[in-house]
């Protein structure tokens, strides 16, 4: 279906859907695929192509696989940093990021799905987290590691009975993201459950961290598949159990994306999209003295976030 697509887009594609476990490539009804991109970027290259669709309505849309086009990356392996490059770089400022998740709490079954408002991060400082480093700092806020403005329209588009099958759309959720690829161990299952973890992935971070840094408006939609390994009498998670919740979730995954996406493209969100909000946070966050900045960085930088860096004497 991709084979024959141009590789490259001129106008810019301000919404993309990053896919995870089970969701490795979208197409819908009344969607067109217009190009394939293999876009290269001063931290690689992306985990999949770039596809481009548009909608019945007209609007670009850009989709990613995280874990490539047939699962090749583990989570630590995922290049977070080159796909959220590639993505800003194509104009994206509003991510719709997609996991399949453990459930810490009985009340989240396999096949709800949870829209978190925080995340504990358990990873191990091993994936490389960062844009800024190698000669120039910048911090920026995390406080609210998802974004408000999008979560509140995601919980919007899906209230309306567009999960089929009974399953629930939970409103907020605090979202433990542990290293992997092995799952946790049961006394680990029950702390989180303990520190209030509503659900477990591997794959939020450093994803949502760099995206707060390209200045993208990120939000991520959970997909329970199974109850980790918590759960008195129930058999502890395998990938088989993941699998088989998530060729439902991934119909109902494929239900909320349009539906969310029809709501994005309402006029009055026209500035949310554009992640207005986010505009020069990076830039502000910099702590770095012109003497001080690496040409390196700079030129790393320059690509990401052109003009925001540049030395005053050039
Ligand atoms: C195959 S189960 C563990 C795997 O599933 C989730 O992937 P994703 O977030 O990309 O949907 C989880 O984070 C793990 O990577
Ligand atoms: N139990 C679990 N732990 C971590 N990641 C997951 N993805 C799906 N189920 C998971």
């Amino acid at each position: 279906m991709t084979d024959n697509l141009p590789t490259t887009f001129d106008a810019p594609v301000r919404i993309a859907i990053i896919g995870g476990t089970g969701i490795s490539s979208l197409s819908r009804e009344g969607y067109t695929p217009l190009a394939n991109l293999t876009v290269t970027t001063p931290w690689g290259t992306p985990s999949s192509p770039i596809l481009i669709l548009q909608t019945p309505h007209g609007t670009p849309i850009a989709f990613l696989a995280r874990h490539g086009s047939h699962h090749e990356f583990t989570p630590s392996e995922v290049p977070n940093r080159a796909n959220i490059a590639a993505l800003r770089k194509i104009g994206v400022r509003t991510i719709i990021a997609f996991s399949a998740v453990g459930s810490l709490r009985e009340e989240i079954r396999p096949r709800d799905f949870v829209i978190p408002d925080q995340v504990i991060d358990r990873t191990k400082g091993i994936r490389p987290f960062t844009f800024f480093e190698g000669g120039l700092v910048s911090h920026v806020g995390f406080a609210e590691p998802f974004d408000s403005k999008v979560r509140a329209i995601v919980h919007k588009a899906g209230v309306e009975g567009v999960l089929q099958g009974g399953a629930r759309l939970f409103e907020d959720g605090l979202l433990i993201c542990m290293e992997g690829p092995q799952f946790s161990t049961r006394a680990e299952s029950n702390l989180y459950r303990s520190w209030g973890g509503d659900v477990i992935n591997m794959s939020a971070l450093p994803e949502a961290k760099l995206a707060r840094e390209a200045e993208i408006a990120y939000s991520m939609v959970c997909m329970a598949t199974d109850y980790d390994c918590w759960r008195i009498g129930e058999e502890a998670v395998d990938v088989p159990a993941v699998m088989a919740h998530m060729k439902a979730n991934a119909e109902n995954a494929r239900h909320l994306m349009a539906a969310v996406i029809e709501e994005l493209q309402k006029e009055e969100y026209k500035d949310v999209v554009e992640a207005k909000h986010l505009v020069e946070g990076s830039k502000w966050g910099c702590s770095t003295a012109d003497a001080g900045k690496s040409k390196e960085a700079l030129e790393k930088l320059e690509w990401l976030l052109p003009g925001y860096f540049t030395p005053a004497s050039q």
